[in-house]
């Protein structure tokens, strides 16, 4: 099963471990000093067994409002500036997609289920995570 949310957010593409100069060789235009913003569109996707009695995979409301604990942390902020996780995580679409998908498994009632989550930062850039490959 899957659920799609949207957010807004400002970014800047910027190493804390780069100089100015190789910043902005490495990043370009994404490293312009008072950033950008996307309109991301996040996607989680659920596998596992139907419950025989809900027939559920995952109750959807309690999904959509873990989902939506953790759009607060994002929506309408800065994440280099508002996301303590981005202190020293370059803001790319990579690391955002880790960061939801860390942030989604710790608040689910049975994260067993989280399957993958998928991150677009614009209709051509789609980035997707599936945890740590143990
Ligand atoms: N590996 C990555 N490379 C880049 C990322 C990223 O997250 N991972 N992100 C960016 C910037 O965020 C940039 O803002 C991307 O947006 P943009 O280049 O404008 O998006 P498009 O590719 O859709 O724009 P077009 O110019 O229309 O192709 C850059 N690199
Ligand atoms: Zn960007």
């Amino acid at each position: 099963m899957e659920r799609v949310e949207e957010f807004s957010s400002a970014h800047r593409l910027h190493s804390n471990q780069l100089t100015d100069e190789q910043n902005v060789e490495v990043f370009g235009k994404c490293n312009n000093f008072h950033g950008h913003g996307h309109n991301y569109v996040w996607k989680v996707k659920l596998r596992g067994p139907i419950d025989p009695i809900t027939g559920m995979v995952y109750d959807l409301a309690k999904l959509v409002n873990e989902m939506k604990t953790i759009l607060a942390t994002v929506d309408h902020k800065n994440l280099d500036k508002d996301v303590p996780y981005f202190e020293n995580h370059t803001s790319t679409c990579e690391n955002v997609a880790i960061y939801l998908y860390n942030s989604l498994q710790a608040v689910m009632s049975n994260p067993s289920v989280l399957y993958k989550v998928s991150l677009a930062e614009s209709p051509k850039n789609i980035f997707s995570y599936k945890g740590q490959q143990v």
